[in-house]
């Protein structure tokens, strides 16, 4: 039960945000859907759940065209949250999983074994705007999967959350991809889709820059870092062949090399001048990856 995007093209009017994309997200896997400010997660989003219209190409759950009907099997974290304040923890989520069509008593069930999770059990019988901004982001976070979907789609989960509550959520979400459910979820935070996704695409633009796998997009990047500690001044090694980019570092130089073999005439050079206390070459991060392809960094 795959997510299928096919061709997809969305404008308002003369722009264009989502430029003839195509994906497949793979059924119970975790795909992280990456891209700046602007370039079109959100837009494909909300096409994806049928809430805005498709200006060209298919959107597909399991085969089939996604309407506004099959959204039952769909859960959403929108980026923009959007609970109700006055109302308690309780009636809010027994009122949204209501619209799914599940029973109250087995939303106040679920309820409980969440709220139990994200170590906020006496919660229920607060009033939202009662909660701190991080805590209503998990109660928003049970509302999209208190119906228990298939496919579950995260705007931006993790932001605005400390790192306690991101390893709750984190660990949450490996469980429902372990229970079978179908993910997909934008971040602006490259380590956070390094630990969790197998399959990712990097928008810019509108348009897929980088999709594939994790391991093979890193592969096929060629170039590696290399960590350097050594004693003394040790600058030149930044002009040596091969050297991409350098960064100075509290106990060295982090350098970016073309491919793995420059590291050698880079060690040949050093071991000649200096001790040297640490040599590592490193994969590159998809930080790294993400930055030389959309030319920007985020944070
Ligand atoms: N309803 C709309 N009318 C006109 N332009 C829109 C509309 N919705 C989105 N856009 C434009 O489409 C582009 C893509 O927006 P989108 O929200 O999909 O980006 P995003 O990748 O989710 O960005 P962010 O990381 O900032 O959330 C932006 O330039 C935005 O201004």
């Amino acid at each position: 039960m795959a997510l299928q995007i096919e061709h997809v093209t969305k404008r308002f009017g003369d722009f264009t945000a989502v430029n003839n994309l195509s994906l497949t997200i793979p059924e119970k896997e975790i795909f992280g859907f990456l891209g700046a400010n602007g370039a079109g997660k959100t837009t494909t989003f909300r096409m994806a759940l049928g809430l805005i219209d498709i200006s060209e190409g298919n959107i597909k759950w399991n085969g089939k065209n996604i309407t506004y009907d099959s959204t039952n099997v769909i859960g959403y974290l929108p980026e923009e949250r959007g609970l109700y304040p006055k109302l308690k923890v309780q009636d809010q989520l027994v009122y949204l999983g209501k619209l799914k069509g599940v029973k109250k008593k087995d939303i106040i069930d679920r309820m409980h074994v969440w709220l139990e999770r994200f170590r906020i059990p006496e919660y229920a019988t607060k009033r939202v705007e009662e909660l701190s901004k991080g805590n209503q982001q998990k109660i928003q976070f049970i509302a999209s999967v208190i119906h228990n979907p298939k496919l579950l789609i995260l705007d931006e989960p993790f932001s605005g959350l400390d790192p306690v509550n991101v390893e709750l959520l984190k660990s949450a979400v490996l469980d429902l991809k372990e229970q079978g459910t179908t993910i997909m979820f934008s971040s602006h935070r490259m380590e956070h889709v390094e630990e969790l996704c197998e399959n990712l695409c990097i928008m810019h633009k509108g348009q897929p820059v980088v999709q594939g796998r994790l391991k093979e997009i890193k592969r096929s990047f060629g170039k590696k870092n290399l960590i350097v500690h050594a004693e003394g001044d040790i600058e030149h090694i930044t002009q040596l062949p091969g050297v991409v980019k350098s960064k100075k570092t509290a106990e060295g130089w982090e350098l970016q090399i073309s491919e793995e073999s420059v590291s050698q005439s880079i060690f040949q050079e050093l071991s000649k001048a200096t001790f040297v206390r640490k040599f590592e070459i490193e994969e590159p991060s998809l930080n790294d990856i993400f930055i030389e392809k959309v030319g920007a960094s985020y944070e």
